[in-house]
């Protein structure tokens, strides 16, 4: 057990120290402080040593150097049990300082504010991060208590110990002054890194949410990232490793349509979208895509949700809900179930790159926020072209294959998904999976259109799918041998789209 005989205050966000202070100012530590931090502690009448009488210099350069000096730093390095450095210390007149209080600069606040590079630029701390890292390195005889986070351990800590710390307590401290002070850095790094990216990777979440566990019950998991900014949880049981693969592709899927529409998921991949001119109707038609899969889905809509489309909604078994506000009524009717998750959406921006674990690294790349076609818009390879209503099922068909795992086939008629064959190791098998299902709800194909994500390496996609009685297409295209579906898209009253944009989903 180590007693606290001198301490170092500087931090940006007072809140919260006032118990701290008092608590050192009661058993008679020597407090040290910076300029704000200073009228802070004298405001509550309490003394303390400004640094600058320590060092014999006044805070400069508008306040870039202020703590910067070796009256601070040799009092906070120095070690204890080393006689050099003891007679150093006694020479040059240095006092101990054996805890170290911090909270940085606000430089993450600062930035999200949209602040000019200038005041971003002022608002990297220097002398706090310095001071974090040298305390911490000296745990053996300093604590450190690197920002508001730690304040309510720390201060139960030296009320129970009087002013002392342990040597384990300390190490914890030193762990996380470095969770600090590189999560600090990681946030400027990639401040400077938005534009000329220079090659690092570097991502840094704080905390981390235990689930349950992971995608099976075998497999522990933890969540880092900020939900709250996402959506509000409305109601419901702890949201699970598998929920949270399902909202994000729920998300993304919706994110695609403006009209009033209606999404099932299911293992990543939908099993009902439909867009309808009201959200009751596009419940109903979303539903009808796949009401077998439906069961223990998750769903999204773009429209709130009325009392008649949450009694619809009630009849069916699902996990999640998610939907950017819900009536009063519509939402006492969904709780009637206590581990329903109902989640209300706010801003759902997210990252413009995708992150996966694999091998022994993480692979890296851009979302794939395209779709309709390189330049916006798909053109047509066959003589035909689709009537207007087949067109709008053409570019609503393409939207969700973009979402579907590869190799995906979606069958799409009148703003409906009506079958899907996803997963596929064969293009062929995933167009058969795909009839079979839509045969299997008592589909008529007779006018549908068929959506690829990948282009056909041969023409019997489009012949089966023909026989079938779909009569519009749309893929990438691409194939060098692009030529034979052509062909037998125009010998056959077929007319066919190519987007030019590939979304393979692996
Ligand atoms: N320049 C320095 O030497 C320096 N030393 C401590 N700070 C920071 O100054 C802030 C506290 O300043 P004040 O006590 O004046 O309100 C803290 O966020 C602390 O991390 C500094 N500021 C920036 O680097």
């Amino acid at each position: 057990m180590k007693k606290i005989k001198g301490a170092l205050i500087s931090v940006y966000y007072k809140d919260g120290l006032e118990q701290i202070v008092r608590k050192l100012a009661e058993d008679g530590v020597t407090i040290y402080s910076t300029g704000g931090t200073l009228s802070f502690i004298e405001g509550l009448g309490l003394k303390a040593v400004s640094v600058e009488s320590l060092t014999g210099y006044p805070s400069i350069l508008g306040g870039r150097v202020k703590t910067l000096h070796p009256k601070v730093f040799g009092g906070i390095l120095s070690r204890r049990d080393n006689p050099q450095d003891a007679e150093q210390t006694a020479q040059y007149e240095i006092p101990e300082i054996d805890a170290v209080i911090v909270d940085l600069y606000p430089f993450e606040q600062t930035v999200a504010s949209g602040a000019e590079e200038q005041a971003v630029i002022e608002k990297i701390d220097i002398g706090g991060i310095s001071l974090i890292r040298a305390a911490a390195k000296n745990f053996k005889d300093v604590v450190i208590v690197p920002s508001v986070d730690q304040y309510a351990e720390f201060y139960e800590i030296i009320t129970a110990q009087q002013c002392a710390t342990t040597l384990e307590q300390r190490r914890r401290f030193a762990a996380y002054a470095f969770d600090v002070s590189s999560h600090y850095d990681s946030a400027i790094f990639n401040y400077f890194n938005r534009q000329e990216q220079i090659g690092s990777f570097k991502l840094s979440f704080n905390g981390g949410t235990p689930l349950r566990y992971g995608e099976n019950p075998h497999q522990s998991a933890v969540f880092y990232g900020d939900l709250e900014r996402l959506f509000d949880k409305l109601h419901g049981k702890d949201i699970s490793y598998n929920n949270m693969l399902d909202i994000d592709a729920a998300i993304n899927l919706i994110e695609e349509f403006d009209e009033p529409t209606f999404v099932i998921m299911k293992h990543n991949n939908a099993c009902g979208v439909a867009t309808r001119p009201t959200l009751s109707e596009a419940w109903k038609d979303a539903l009808a895509g796949d009401p077998v899969s439906a069961f223990g889905g998750v769903l999204i809509c773009n429209r709130e949700v009325d009392a008649t489309t949450a009694e619809e909604i009630n009849k069916l078994f699902f996990e999640v809900i998610l939907a950017p506000s819900y009536t009063d009524e519509a939402l006492a009717v969904l709780e009637c179930k206590k581990n329903r998750i109902i989640l209300r959406l706010k801003d759902t921006t997210r990252c413009p790159k995708q992150f996966r674990s694999l091998l022994n690294g993480v692979a890296v790349q851009d979302r794939d926020l395209k779709v309709g076609g390189v330049d916006g818009e798909p053109r047509y390879a066959t003589e035909k072209q689709a009537a207007p209503e087949q067109l709008k099922d053409l570019i609503f068909a393409n939207k969700i294959v973009k979402h579907s795992k590869s190799n995906a086939i979606v069958l799409a008629k009148a703003g409906m998904l009506i079958a899907s064959g996803i997963g596929q190791t064969s293009r062929v098998d995933a167009l058969k999976q795909a009839i079979a299902k839509a045969k299997s709800f008592g589909f008529d194909l007779t006018g549908a259109v068929m959506a690829s994500d990948a282009f056909f390496p041969f023409g019997d996609c489009v012949e089966i799918a023909h026989k079938e009685g779909i009569d519009a297409v749309i893929q990438p295209g691409g194939s060098v041998r692009d030529q034979e579906s052509i062909d037998y898209c125009n010998a056959n009253g077929m007319a066919m789209l190519f987007t030019g944009l590939r979304h393979f989903k692996h």
